[in-house]
């Protein structure tokens, strides 16, 4: 595993679909070893975006780039909203599938350890059909975590999950990936002021990237901070002023 954090920049980035424009000539940064939160309405773009830079969508106009270029090949933990987890496969399976992929020795004991810290040490041998929406998708979040990427990529991780659920994988997700380049895709601003040590709104027409001011404290912050509060509540007025909805 690389101790580094790469920063990744996007420059000018033009998407479209079958000639419908998404979004043009955007630019951002997303900076190394921190935890970077984007928001904004459905639709607007965030999934498409984390997929150009999980390499998964090809780059027609701009570029993506990083400090570390071959992290961007071989250090991507990618988290898409469908977890993804193999029918044929046993959820401690589906964790060291990428293990297996690459011809490399499993580690069963961390699979086990992060499967145990999700909550499904009752579960190791069950299959997905066996399990609720939201133990399948902390059986994709053990997944992702298990990879140990530089880079970690993930699309709405927790919205499946019931709010006491959620705050205790926030904790676990953000304790074991300090020091990470993170990227977390959420429409919660709770999750967003808990979690993010950069947050970024994709919105507006032309879609266009707004910073949020940075907010003081560690993360993961706790729900009874002040500044946490205060930061939910002008994030959701940013929202809904930035809402093309009538
Ligand atoms: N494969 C595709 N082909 C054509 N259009 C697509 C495709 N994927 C996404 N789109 C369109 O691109 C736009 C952006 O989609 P995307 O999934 O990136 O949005 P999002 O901001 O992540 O939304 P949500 O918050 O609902 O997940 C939407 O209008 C969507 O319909």
């Amino acid at each position: 595993m690389l101790s580094i954090a790469p920063t990744i920049h996007i420059q000018d980035l033009t998407l479209n679909y079958q000639n419908k424009p998404i979004f043009s000539e955007l630019s951002t940064c997303f900076p190394g070893g921190k935890f970077s939160i984007l928001l904004g309405a459905s639709g607007v773009g965030k999934s498409s975006l984390l997929k150009m830079i999980a390499g998964l969508l090809p780059i027609t106009q701009g570029q993506i780039i990083s400090n570390h270029p071959e992290t961007m090949t071989h250090q991507i933990s990618y988290m898409a909203q469908q977890d993804l987890l193999m029918p044929w496969a046993t959820v401690l399976k589906n964790v060291m599938l990428g293990s297996k992929l690459r011809k490399e020795k499993a580690d069963k004991n961390r699979a086990q350890d992060i499967l145990k810290q999700v909550g499904l040490s009752q579960v190791y041998n069950q299959y997905p059909a066996q399990l609720s929406g939201g133990m399948r998708q902390r059986a994709a979040l053990a997944r992702t975590l298990y990879e140990d990427r530089s880079i970690i990529l993930m699309d709405e991780p927790f919205s499946a999950l019931d709010s006491v659920t959620r705050a205790k994988m926030q904790d676990y997700t953000a304790k074991l990936l300090k020091g990470k380049t993170v990227i977390l895709i959420t429409h919660d601003p709770f999750e967003a002021c808990r979690l993010g040590e950069h947050i970024q709104v994709l919105a507006g027409n032309p879609v266009q990237i707004y910073d949020i001011p940075s907010i003081q404290g560690a993360i993961p912050r706790h729900p009874e901070d002040l500044h946490v509060q205060q930061a939910q509540a002008n994030l959701l007025t940013l929202l809904i002023e930035k809402s093309t909805l009538s």
